[in-house]
């Protein structure tokens, strides 16, 4: 996930932009960019780093226009330390386009080699989201054959990325001269949603926070496979550009990704992860009788509404035990194992008080590679815990994820080839109790009826484009450079049990 945002008609739009992305934060925090246009000009200014640090008061004045886009990046492909992979990126030929990407391509080899055989365009990162820009120039070129670009080219040069591209992706763009494009992939993996202000601006963003926040009112999702034109006077045109669009949105924006108060696919974040966590209090009660708990601990941040559910419906005092540093960000998203690591740490810390002689269950929204887990049972105990359970509003995580979730290979994930028993033994907990999958989907997609499913694959398998083998998997993660060099770095498959199986 990364987030993207792009707006038409306020003047000027940059600082609109920037406070967008600050409200998408959560989504990226490796780099930010923006760019803005004014008369047929693109000004430019992305780098790494989170908002703040990039956009400096010298850069902002250097963007003018009433019209932009911008992204904040979580690298899931090339490289989390390449500035180049930041985006927005441009292409000058056809008109001039500047794109940003949430998602992750799976077909981007094949790409690639097309890009150069037959298309004759030339990409200069690893990124894939440099790929996809070019697809979609050489497609709005081939649309618009020499003539002025109308809004139909544009919808055909759409259905031609549709066919050809494989993966997950939200887009924004915009096209000199002519307007901005968004589109939406035609399982609607990841999210993005349009609406517009009092004075008629047009913003769409991958979360309704990033509306709402600047005074926009979400109108609607772009719905799958769907493209929406605004031109520079804040007309609208929108197409369904795919054969057949499915709505399949990511669990785990619901999980952990999104912000609560955002509403993704008529489904309200906050909604979801509260049903989760009722559907999780029906596990619990079948493994720890709820008189032997004394108080429910959130491990703060995305588990909170879960566990607060939980403990209302057990009857169990809620309690907040970890205090979150503020001004550490979310260690998940950090590129690096090593740096995860010390960061939960740094991130989270106990009040004694909260555990001393206490028989206490721990909540988190997910557990992925465990980094968290370990780290804050260890604290649980060494406050003077008496028990320590562990309970996860997801279910264990134990497939690669290939539509824009840093998860790309088993190994790092703790829940691969074990039994629940054996991550209870390498987390050191008393027990530990996860969600039930066919529940959480269930639970979550009776908020909205709409939902013909969910793309789940982290924790069943399936992923959703039908085009994903361990071949292919393994072809994703090659070149890769995912930040994980650093002294000290620790897979968790190397502190793994022995012969540990799947279960
Ligand atoms: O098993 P792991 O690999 O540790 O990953 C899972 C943990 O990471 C996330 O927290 P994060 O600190 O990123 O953000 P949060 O403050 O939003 O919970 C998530 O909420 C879990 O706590
Ligand atoms: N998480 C994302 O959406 C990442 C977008 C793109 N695949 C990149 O790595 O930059
Ligand atoms: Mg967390």
């Amino acid at each position: 996930m990364c987030g993207v945002v792009g707006t038409v008609g306020q003047t000027p739009v940059n600082q609109l932009i920037y406070d967008a992305l600050l409200l998408l934060q959560h989504r990226g925090q490796d780099a930010a960019g923006i760019v803005t246009q004014d008369g047929r000009k693109f000004f430019m200014h992305k780098a790494k780093g989170m908002v703040r640090d990039v956009f400096r008061t010298r850069n902002m004045r250097a963007l003018p226009g009433s019209i932009g886009l911008g992204q904040v990046r979580y690298p899931t492909a090339g490289s989390v330390s390449s500035e180049e992979e930041a985006q927005p990126f441009y292409v000058n030929a056809p008109f001039g386009i500047v794109m940003v990407h949430n998602g992750n391509l799976t077909n981007v080899r094949q790409l690639r080699r097309e890009l150069f055989d037959t298309d004759h365009r030339h990409t200069n990162t690893e990124s894939d989201s440099e790929v996809l820009l070019n697809v979609l120039a050489h497609e709005i070129a081939r649309a618009s054959s020499g003539a002025p670009l109308q809004d139909e080219d544009v919808f055909q040069a759409v259905r031609e990325v549709h066919r050809r591209v494989k993966g997950s992706y939200a887009v924004v763009a915009l096209i000199s001269g002519f307007g901005l494009l968004a589109f939406r992939d035609p399982f609607g993996i990841r999210p993005l949603c349009m609406g517009r202000a009092d004075d008629g601006a047009f913003m769409v963003a991958s979360e309704s926070v990033a509306l709402e926040g600047t005074m926009f009112h979400l109108e609607r999702d772009v719905a799958p496979g769907e493209a929406v034109i605004v031109r520079t006077d804040g007309s609208l045109r929108a197409a369904q550009c795919a054969e057949h669009g499915t709505l399949h949105p990511c669990m785990f924006e619901y999980v952990y990704l999104a912000r609560p108060d955002s509403v993704m696919d008529g489904i309200s974040v906050y909604q979801a992860r509260l049903n989760m966590g009722e559907t999780l209090a029906k596990r619990v009660v079948s493994t720890v009788p709820p008189n032997q708990i004394d108080a429910i601990i959130p491990v703060p941040e995305s588990s909170r509404p879960s566990a607060m559910q939980l403990a209302q419906r057990l009857g169990i005092p809620y309690r907040e035990g970890f205090v979150k540093n503020r001004y550490v960000g979310r260690t998940f998203i950090m590129p690096g194992q090593a740096t995860r690591k010390k960061s939960v740490r740094q991130k989270l810390n106990a009040i004694a008080s909260e555990f001393k002689g206490r028989r206490v269950l721990l909540v988190d929204d997910s557990i992925v590679r465990g980094t968290t887990s370990k780290e804050i049972v260890q604290m649980a105990r060494d406050a003077g815990a008496a028990k320590v359970y562990l309970a996860s509003a997801a279910p264990p995580v134990r497939h690669p994820n290939v539509y824009g979730i840093d998860m790309p290979t088993r190994e790092e994930l703790v829940a691969h080839g074990r039994t629940v028993e054996e991550i209870r033994q390498w987390i050191g907990v008393d027990a530990l109790i996860y969600q039930d999958l066919e529940a959480m989907k269930q639970t979550v997609g009776a908020i909205n009826a709409q939902i013909d499913g969910f793309e789940a694959s982290c924790f069943d398998g399936k992923y959703v484009t039908g085009d994903i083998s361990d071949e292919s998997v393994a072809a994703l993660n090659t070149g890769r450079d995912r930040g994980d060099g650093e002294e000290g770095d620790e897979d968790t498959s190397r502190l793994s049990l022995p012969n540990a199986q799947e279960g």
